[in-house]
């Protein structure tokens, strides 16, 4: 959907910002651009919508080389989203949206209703749209310029850094949130960033980039963090990327235990006679906490009496939550939970490390040479 052939950009200073580089984006996947600042990515990225032309080689958009395309008549195929969203100052946050389908000919009428679909679908509630986009916050922002960029509904996404001036925890909302519309849209995303979570929390595949415009490994996620292609690459990844593939890890195979239970309301006698840890339930199965070895109960249980638990892990996601859930709860035991946030069982850290090692072995054995 998104080519890149031998592509090679060299500023009119000498700089060259990419190198010769080929890769391609299969239409309906998320690639990321990633790698230390000044490596290529921004330039690169907007090859695609011909704001800046390759020196050499050539970039096609659904098999259309860009330079045969009129660059407005380009740009209407390709939504953009930037740092701090760019919006228009003096306009309502409705209007910033239903720009784009004013610009298409659609009319205001109509274009306010579609700008108002959008804020919805980018979870934003309708009534922002009055506003104007100086009194809404950073993440908030973020969220119109990606409702515009989806306005005029184009195959193709490109997003140059578009949660990087918002705080960790709305950042990781946004993120969160991209995923789910990518999930219902199913766009062609290209996706520059600096930071390597992100890349492979985000992106079907990460593309690394390292400085002079060089594309040092192009992989999905888990092969990336799984085997770097080189010392470059291992060091941009980080230290703890071992831990970090488990959040690619599948948990079949994993069987929560039945622990020792109790619920809210209950009495001393209820509390099972225990040498170990008892988790204590609300009426609706939902965990509240845990009752330690040697606590005793008096009169009914409450939730005063309880000690808090860790993380919830939900079955059939990654593994990676199934061990912090372990690692986080005071009795050493993680707690699962369906969807709905009903207990299933519990699982230890042991268990999650066996199961890690199992598949080790069968991915090795599968891959080893007949
Ligand atoms: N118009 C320009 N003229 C000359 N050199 C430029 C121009 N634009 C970018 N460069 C240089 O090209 C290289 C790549 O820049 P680019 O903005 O593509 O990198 P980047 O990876 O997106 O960086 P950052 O993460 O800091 O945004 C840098 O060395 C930059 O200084």
């Amino acid at each position: 959907m998104i080519e890149f052939r031998s592509v090679r950009k060299q500023y009119e200073n000498g700089t060259v910002a990419v190198q010769e580089l080929s890769l391609s984006v299969e239409a309906g996947t998320m690639t990321v651009l990633v790698g230390p600042s000044g490596c290529g990515k921004t330039t690169l990225m907007r090859m695609v919508n011909r704001m800046i032309e390759p020196s050499s080689g050539s970039v096609l958009v659904g098999d259309k080389d860009v330079r045969e395309v009129d660059p407005a008549h380009l740009r209407r195929g390709i939504g953009y989203v930037i740092q701090q969203a760019g919006l228009f100052p003096h306009r309502t946050v409705l209007d910033n949206v239903a720009t784009v389908p004013l610009l298409f000919g659609r009319k205001r009428r109509t274009a306010r209703r579609r700008a108002a679909e959008l804020l919805e679908r980018v979870g934003l509630p309708t009534d922002l749209g009055k506003r104007y986009p100086a009194q809404l916050s950073g993440g908030q922002q973020q969220r119109v310029g990606v409702a515009r960029a989806l306005a005029a509904d184009p195959p193709v996404l490109l997003m140059d850094e578009p949660f990087s001036a918002v705080d960790p925890v709305v950042r990781a909302g946004l993120q969160e949130e991209l995923l789910r519309l990518q999930g219902e849209l199913g766009k062609t995303v290209l996706f520059v960033t600096h930071d390597i979570d992100e890349a492979v929390k985000l992106g079907d595949k990460v593309a690394v980039l390292r400085q002079g415009g060089y594309l040092a490994q192009y992989a999905e996620p888990d092969d990336l963090l799984a085997e770097p292609a080189d010392d470059f690459v291992t060091s941009f990844v980080g230290r703890d990327r071992g831990y970090r593939r488990l959040s690619f890890m599948d948990a079949r195979g994993l069987r929560p235990e039945a622990a020792d239970i109790v619920h809210i309301g209950d009495t001393s006698a209820d509390v099972p006679s225990r040498a170990g840890w008892v988790l204590v339930l609300d009426a609706q199965q939902r965990p509240r906490g845990w009752l330690p070895p040697d606590a005793t109960v008096d009169g009914q249980l409450t939730e005063g009496q309880l000690m808090a638990g860790g993380s919830l892990y939900i079955e059939g996601t990654p593994l990676r939550g199934a061990l912090d859930a372990a690692l986080s709860a005071p009795s050493g035991l993680g707690v699962v939970v369906d969807d709905n946030g009903g207990y299933v069982g519990v699982v230890t850290a042991r268990q999650v490390l066996d199961l890690i090692e199992d598949h080790r072995r069968s991915t090795t054995v599968e891959g080893a040479a007949p």
